[in-house]
């Protein structure tokens, strides 16, 4: 069996877009957020996430511990918000840069995010280098901007969206 290897996957993957998110937390273990592409709706019933993290990362503990989450769903214009999360900044430098409500869970809530998805972990699986978070939804909330943002061939794309 000829299995490909990590470049090839990574470059095939680059061809997938996906949706721009910042996860984040707070809890007993503090707060913590950064940016996820590896998201995905799993159940309407009940409302489940996924939300896939790589164990090597600076928040896994946090998330590991407070096993609450909120996926803060991005639009266009919000790049620079996804670049500070993505990178190595500090956390309070990451949270400075936006403003938040706190959610019902306790976790920040993006203000101006297209949707929000408040959550508790109900399951942790690891697969590889990377945690599969499977979240229990607990409350949503959505903001009309009109355009979305994906992350596509390494770079992001605005996405025009009718109204809703
Ligand atoms: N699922 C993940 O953990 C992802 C991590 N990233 C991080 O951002 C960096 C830059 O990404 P790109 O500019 O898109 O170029 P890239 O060539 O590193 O990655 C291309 C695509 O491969 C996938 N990918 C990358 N690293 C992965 C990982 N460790 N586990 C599973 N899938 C992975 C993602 O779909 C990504 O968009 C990556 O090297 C990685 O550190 C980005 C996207 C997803
Ligand atoms: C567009 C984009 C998508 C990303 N998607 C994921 C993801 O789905 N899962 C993940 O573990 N890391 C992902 N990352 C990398 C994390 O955001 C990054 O490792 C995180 O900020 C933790 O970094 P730290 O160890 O400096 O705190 C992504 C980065 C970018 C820029």
């Amino acid at each position: 069996m000829n299995v490909p290897n990590q470049q090839t996957f990574r470059d095939a993957m680059a061809c997938v877009g996906a949706a721009v998110n910042i996860i984040t937390t707070d809890g007993p273990a503090g707060q913590a957020g950064f940016t996820a592409s590896a998201v995905c709706s799993v159940t309407d019933s009940p409302p489940t996430l996924l939300v896939c993290l790589n164990r090597g990362a600076s928040v896994w503990p946090t998330f590991s511990e407070n096993r609450t989450l909120c996926v803060n769903t991005l639009c266009a214009g919000q790049e620079p918000l996804s670049n500070l999360f993505g990178g190595k900044t500090p956390m309070a430098e990451r949270f400075a840069a936006a403003s938040w409500q706190t959610g019902e869970t306790g976790c920040p809530r993006l203000e101006e995010a297209l949707a929000s998805f408040d959550c508790r972990i109900s399951q942790v699986v690891s697969v590889g280098t990377h945690d599969i978070m499977f979240c229990d939804i607990v409350s949503i909330t959505r903001h009309p901007a009109p355009q979305g943002l994906v992350w596509f061939d390494r770079g992001y794309h605005a996405l025009l969206r009718p109204a809703c």
